[in-house]
């Protein structure tokens, strides 16, 4: 190749011409590539004739003027990666140029490119513009690539159909200036000033988002991004922000349709940890839960429980008031308790919020500091454990306990997040839901009671709907539902016990009798009740919801396993019930069971 002191000539592309092939049109013999990168060249008019041209490779020249480039009607987009090609063809005076690569010229502006309305890719890296124009009527401009200028403000792409923006290596402090990008798919900002990630998220087909070697330094910056439903690849490589603890647990968290971060692929099992450990779902809670008060009570010396045998094949009957605080489980388990006490007795909780005006230590709850709580749990005390409007509860195992060796069954209160913990255990409790459908109502008794804020109070009226959910969504898990409304109130506790004895495995042989004796009048047919057990069908407006334990239990059964103390407690019960019953004396260890 000779030097062309500038200026192309027709010799010059004479003898760099090739791939002889057949027109567009089929008739003629003609050639479709030219290569001429690092000439120095300055004037390429001559290419206007050069209309078969698909091919042309004009990088590294000392090009100035984008409108020098002509157009190139036919070209095909065979560009390999690493090579610059600069494209041109002139088609009389309407030009249908659709691909330029000016790369590592010496442009120092854009001009008003507004005659090639056919350009879909423009190439203009390593140059040395400082401002975007002349591209408003660009209207068919998908790629357009800039990197390595000297570009501070990205202005001049009003709404353009650009899928795909390079301005990587620039000077750009803010993400502004493509809000109006609608078909935005890939943004290339790497190597730039950019602190915030504001101005991003309003793209909703973006893809890939390169922003390596910025000024990110907050994790809070990415929530910008969280709202981009197919986000799938960002890299922050080489920002503050990487620094920060959780970096990357964080990001996949806020972002969790990302499949790659910063140029490494995103594993499943991280995505599942962020999850777990950001927004847990309740499950996984109350697992964690049970596993800790398990493996804190393996770490003690192990004693028989009361609680594992009250007759050789049934499990320990226990009873579980549940429902959104201040529905009114807490005065009906006591109810219960006082009204049936041979039958009842009140499981105390621990708690760490502070104790109301009326309440007893003791009697109400455990109050312990909130020390002594993460003391007890590590000396394994509890049984289930939640935080609640920021106060620990727990129920411990000596709670159950104490009431078992009285030979009753145990009445506990407790929220949603408890049930579910509690399910993990091997005791089998019955569930009673008790929940406000009259939410008016509700929210006013909350308020009467004075002791709620105002945003607690919101918490509490809003989980009415999180247990009609669960209800629905999983029929079976409480036992029996019942609509809290005030003429229910006092019935109530007769009822309950009617559904626990009458209906359940564990049920006295006389227990009818009893009940019978006592004088309670039969349920009011307007309770609004439902149980499998009693086979009643009550009016109700609850939504519908099926009390069959069964499949529960069937669950219950799969899922939870005893652990060594409670089967091995579970089978000394029950050799000793046997001997019993065949009249030998209790061996000494009987003695541990205070009756
Ligand atoms: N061990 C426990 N596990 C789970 N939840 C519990 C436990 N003990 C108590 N709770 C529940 O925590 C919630 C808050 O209890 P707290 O006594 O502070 O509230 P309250 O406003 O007096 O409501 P309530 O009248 O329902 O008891 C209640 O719904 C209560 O049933």
């Amino acid at each position: 190749q000779e030097s062309f002191d500038g200026v192309l000539t027709v010799e010059a592309v004479a003898g760099c011409l090739s791939n002889m092939s057949t027109s567009a049109t089929g008739n003629e013999l003609v050639y479709l590539d030219l290569f001429l990168p690092g000439q120095n060249l300055t004037d390429v008019s001559i290419l206007c004739n050069y209309v078969y041209l698909q091919k042309l490779d004009l990088s590294y020249n000392k090009i100035t003027d984008l409108q020098a480039s002509q157009i190139c009607r036919h070209l095909n987009d065979g560009l390999r990666e690493g090579r610059k090609v600069t494209l041109m063809f002139s088609f009389k005076k309407k030009y249908s140029l659709f691909y330029v690569n000016l790369s590592n010229n010496q442009m120092g502006a854009m001009k008003d490119l507004s005659a090639h309305q056919a350009l879909t890719k423009l190439i203009l890296d390593y140059n040395n513009i400082s401002e975007i124009k002349g591209l408003e009527k660009c209207r068919s401009l998908t790629h357009l690539s800039l990197a390595h200028n000297k570009i501070s403000a990205i202005t001049g792409l009003a709404d353009l159909p650009l899928k795909t923006v390079c301005l990587g290596g620039n000077r750009i402090e803010r993400v502004t200036g493509l809000e109006n990008l609608q078909a935005l798919q890939r943004l290339d900002l790497s190597c730039n000033k950019i602190q915030s990630l504001h101005g991003l998220g309003v793209h909703d087909l973006l893809e890939t988002v390169d922003l390596e070697n910025n000024q990110v330094a907050e994790v809070g910056e990415i929530k910008h991004l969280d709202h981009l439903p197919l986000l799938r690849v960002l890299n922050l490589l080489r920002n503050p922000v990487q620094e920060r603890a959780e970096y990357w647990l964080s990001v996949n968290f806020i972002l969790q349709s990302l499949t790659e971060l910063d140029k490494k692929q995103v594993k499943i099992k991280e995505k599942v940890a962020a999850v777990n450990k950001y927004s847990p779902p309740p499950e996984v809670i109350a697992a964690e839960d049970h596993l800790t008060h398990i493996v804190y009570s393996m770490m003690q010396s192990q004693r028989i429980f009361d609680s594992t045998l009250p007759s050789p094949d049934v499990p320990y009957p226990m009873l579980v008031l549940t429902g959104p605080r201040a529905c009114g489980k807490r005065e009906l388990t006591h109810k219960i308790c006082q009204d049936f006490m041979d039958f009842f007795g009140y499981g105390v909780s621990h708690t760490t919020r502070s104790q109301y005006p009326g309440e007893e230590d003791g009697t109400d709850y455990y109050f312990v500091s909130k020390e002594k709580f993460e003391d007890l749990v590590r000396q394994g005390k509890f049984i289930q454990t939640i935080k609640y409007s920021g106060d620990y509860y727990g129920l411990s195992r000596e709670a159950i306990e104490s009431v078992a060796r009285e030979g009753l069954a145990c009445c506990v209160h407790m929220e949603l997040e408890g049930v579910r913990s509690l399910k993990n255990t091997y005791f089998e409790p019955r569930y009673i839901l008790l929940i406000p459908m009259d939410k008016e109502q509700y929210e006013k008794r909350l308020m009467r009671r004075g002791l709620y804020s105002r945003s607690e109070v919101n918490v509490a009226v809003a989980r009415v709907d999180t247990y009609v959910k669960m209800n629905q969504d999983l029929p079976g898990y409480f036992d029996t539902v019942i609509n809290v409304g005030k003429q229910n109130r006092k019935k109530l506790g007769i009822l309950l016990f009617r559904v626990f004895f009458l209906g359940g495995s564990f049920a006295c042989a006389n227990s009818l009798n009893v009940y019978r004796a006592s004088g309670c009048p039969e349920a009011a047919p307007s309770l609004q009740i439902r149980s499998f057990h009693l086979h009643q069908a009550l009016t109700d407006e609850m939504p519908d919801s099926t009390t069959r334990n069964l499949s529960a239990r069937v669950q219950a059964k799969l899922v939870v396993h005893k652990t060594q103390l409670e089967e091995t407690s579970m089978q000394k019960r029950q050799l000793m019930a046997r001997e019993a019953l065949l009249g030998k004396t209790p061996v000494p260890c009987a003695q541990l069971f205070k009756r």
